[in-house]
């Protein structure tokens, strides 16, 4: 295919997301199903086209004056694959399947409006409900944390020292671009793709059938490493779901001590069993039902919350997401928040810790949270979360955003991981 029947497939996916409020994954994968002589580069390309257009809805649409699914396919290609109006047009010269090329007005439209000059929210891509939102939860850069958001994401690894260590690993798949990464110590990145490129299936690869790597943004690595489980140590993973981070923390204990893995949603569970006999783990208890932590309560050193969340750090990688999120499912994830810390808090041991971590960046799921909690909790208290980052990271405390008593907040802006929250709160030992 060329560039135009790759334009006009995006732009019939795209159509397909807003009539029928539907998952771009699912709409991509559908189309590739009844379009089966479309070959994997043809697939990668429209799939990136769709992503972009999606990342940058309201750029894409403020750039051509339209929001119309053609102006944001249009759109991704001159903002994210570095095209002009002109070049995009004499591609699509002859091309019987292409769509319309660009029209006078149109091209008038792009080349003549600079997206720097454009409203904060269309700059950020940012619903206009969600305004207030970045607002509360970032001082006077939020257009550029959301348009940071908006950006294509990397792919980033985590090796697993229980098997395996980095330099090993950057030698096995040093073909596909992967360097260390800046911040956690395990990590590898795969820089973003550019244009119509895609991601290498890493998880082809024999080093990942060895269990010497996961794929983990590296935000998601930095939380676990800074939860702190050690050897001998007794912990809670009380919203494991697939073990992402039960995983980081089991080889952070080196397979010495105990993880007990629960999750209230027992197919989520369901891919946990598999990565723990990958990754060479022994010390991981998976369990399913409130009733088997009883024995567990006052006795965890580590309690580990990675609530349900409304995912907003993470709208690079779905960026669909951010335009079905409403009002009612924040409010919804912020109830569950607040009922699971007052659920797990039972299990943490005197002296022991809370660990509170989401992936949105959103300060009513976040900061919000952690203050309503201690509020109603004076047995904890938090941790200084300047200290743990320096302890952690020397000398790099100024990317991340720390409030010493609030935790860290970690975003594609200033950290160039996923959007995370942190926070560590310590039970009086009594
Ligand atoms: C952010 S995800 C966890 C991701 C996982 N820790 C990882 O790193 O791969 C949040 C999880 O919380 C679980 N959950 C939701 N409500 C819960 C509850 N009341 N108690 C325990 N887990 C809950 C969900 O099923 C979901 O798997």
């Amino acid at each position: 295919m060329r560039l135009g029947g790759r334009l006009a497939a995006a732009i019939e996916v795209l159509e397909d997301i807003e009539r029928r409020h539907r998952p771009a994954a699912d709409a991509l994968k559908d189309w590739g199903l009844s379009h089966r002589f479309a070959g994997a580069g043809d697939r990668a390309a429209i799939g990136n086209i769709v992503y972009d257009a999606l990342r940058r809805r309201r750029s894409a649409g403020w750039l051509l004056g339209s929001d119309s699914p053609r102006a944001l396919a249009f759109g991704a290609l001159l903002l994210e694959w570095g095209e002009t109006p002109e070049a995009i047009n004499a591609e699509l010269e002859g091309d019987r399947f292409a769509p319309p090329p660009l029209s006078d007005e149109e091209v008038t439209a792009a080349t003549s409006r600079r997206l720097e000059e454009a409203p904060s929210e269309i700059r950020a891509d940012v619903p206009d409900w969600c305004v207030p939102l970045f607002e509360a939860s970032f001082d006077g850069d939020w257009a550029e944390e959301g348009r940071a958001l908006a950006g294509r994401p990397p792919l980033d690894l985590r090796v697993n020292g229980l098997l395996s260590n980095r330099d090993r690993v950057l030698s096995e798949i040093r073909e596909t671009g992967a360097q260390p990464t800046a911040l956690a110590p395990e990590g590898i990145r795969i820089p973003p793709i550019r244009g119509n490129g895609r991601h290498p299936n890493v998880q082809a690869e024999p080093a990942f059938r060895k269990g010497w790597f996961e794929v983990q943004d590296e935000g998601s690595q930095l939380a676990a490493d800074l939860a702190g489980a050690r050897p001998g140590m007794q912990v809670l993973d009380f919203c494991a779901g697939a073990g992402g981070k039960t995983l980081a923390l089991a080889a952070d204990m080196g397979n010495r001590g105990q993880i007990f893995a629960y999750d209230a949603e027992k197919p989520r569970l369901a891919p946990i069993f598999d990565r723990i006999r990958r990754a060479g783990v022994r010390d991981i208890q998976v369990l399913s039902r409130l009733e088997q932590l009883s024995d567990l309560r006052e006795r965890m050193d580590l309690v580990l919350v990675d609530a349900p969340c409304t995912g907003s750090g993470t709208w690079r990688r779905r960026p669909d997401a951010k335009w079905r999120l409403t009002q009612k499912q924040l409010d919804a994830r912020k109830a569950e928040q607040a009922h699971i810390l007052e659920a797990a808090k039972a299990f943490v041991k005197p002296g022991g810790r809370l660990v509170y971590i989401t992936c949105s960046v959103f300060r009513e799921e976040n900061q919000d949270q952690i203050s309503n909690f201690l509020e109603n909790n004076q047995e904890f208290s938090p941790v200084d979360h300047g200290v743990l980052f320096e302890a952690a990271h020397p000398g790099q405390s100024d990317v991340a955003r720390i409030q010493l008593d609030r935790g860290i907040v970690l975003t594609p802006l200033r950290t160039g991981t996923d959007g995370f929250y942190f926070a560590s709160l310590q039970r009086a030992a009594g």
